[in-house]
């Protein structure tokens, strides 16, 4: 993570990754103040770099509800963390990054069969639709904390990446793979429309809807070769160490940059997603109408003026 002084400003990363991990136990120093969560363990591999692993290596990290509300809780709070200023998401494990949502305790507690989620014998059929519009709500709201998170967020998949696997990664900024995953956006396998945000987002991220229908409609596995065709994911190494290696040597690149440049960039690119070209335009004057006006534009010229590396203060 970032050197302890907060008045001087941060040395920059070396170009190349630095320590990077093997395992999962090799993921650099712990970051203390994330220390409080059950289910994700955050350290800090590279200078301002974070990496959150997903933890329930034992269940194939499938998703419990106390989970996917500790996910949206990580996430915002990078966020907002000036010692971050790039993420790396990994699954624990060999086996995957996750088997998506926990299946036995969704079935179990009866929250997504309108019973409340908390023992309330609900039975009037509008009160019941209201009390799971507001739960898939707040779902959607955990898990998309990663595309709101204004720190760029690289997910690095291994493994069995199924159902909310892709929801979390359509969030992500940059998808890397190992060559052994296998994804599968499987919701309809278990009786269910993806409503996380797969169906929003994945038609925005590949070129082709016939791919993205086949693959929601049928439920069946993709490989990596074919994720990297279709431009689901950018990069497909060897093994998960390579790909976690991959990832930290992206984000630890980004983490260098200014972090003014960076953030506004995710910003704007989030906002073209979703708007038009006029619009877009209209907001990329306002933002950098702000921006510009910072320390790093000027300190940035300068350093590729003297062919050297620009530090810039935290944001
Ligand atoms: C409001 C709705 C919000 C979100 C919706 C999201 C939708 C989805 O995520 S759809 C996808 C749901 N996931 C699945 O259907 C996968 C279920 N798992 C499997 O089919 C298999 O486990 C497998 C992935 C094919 C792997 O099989 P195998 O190699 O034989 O390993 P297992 O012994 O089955 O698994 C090891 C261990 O993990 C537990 N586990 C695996 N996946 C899940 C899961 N999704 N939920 C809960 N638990 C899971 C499995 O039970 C085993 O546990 P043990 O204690 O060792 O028995």
């Amino acid at each position: 993570m970032a050197p302890p002084s907060s008045s001087s400003p941060p040395p920059p990363p070396s170009s190349s990754p630095s320590p990077s991990p093997d395992s999962d136990s090799d993921s650099g120093t712990p970051l203390a103040s994330y220390g409080g969560y059950k289910f994700f363990a955050v350290s800090s591999p590279a200078p301002y770099v974070a990496h959150v692993q997903i933890r329930r290596p034992d269940k194939l990290n499938a998703f419990s509800e106390a989970m996917w509300l500790e996910f949206g809780r990580v996430f915002a709070q990078l966020s907002g963390d000036a010692e971050v200023r790039a993420v790396v998401l990994t699954g624990a494990g060999d086996r995957a990054f996750t088997a998506g949502l926990d299946v036995q305790s969704a079935a179990q507690d009866g929250a997504l069969t309108g019973g409340g989620g908390n023992g309330e014998v609900v039975v009037d059929a509008a009160r019941r639709a209201k009390g799971l519009r507001r739960q898939i709500e707040e779902f959607q709201g955990s898990i998309g904390a990663m595309e709101k998170c204004e720190k760029p967020v690289i997910c690095a998949m291994h493994g069995i990446a199924l159902g909310l696997a892709i929801d979390i990664a359509c969030c992500a900024d940059i998808r890397i793979c190992a060559s052994d995953t296998r994804f599968a956006v499987k919701e309809v396998d278990i009786g269910l429309a993806a409503d996380i945000g797969t169906l929003a987002r994945l038609p925005k991220l590949v070129g082709s809807t016939s791919w993205v229908k086949e693959v929601c409609l049928t439920a069946r596995d993709f490989s990596a070769q074919e994720a990297l065709a279709v431009g689901f994911v950018s990069q497909v190494h060897e093994g998960k160490a390579a790909t976690v290696r991959a990832a930290v040597g992206l984000a630890a690149a980004l983490a260098g940059k200014s972090p003014v440049a960076v953030q506004g960039t995710k910003e704007l690119l989030n906002h073209a997603r979703d708007h038009g070209v006029a619009e877009n335009l209209r907001y990329t004057q306002l933002w950098n109408s702000v921006a510009l006006q910072g320390a790093d534009f000027p300190a940035a010229i300068l350093s590729v003026l003297k062919k050297q590396k620009p530090t810039f203060a935290k944001l």
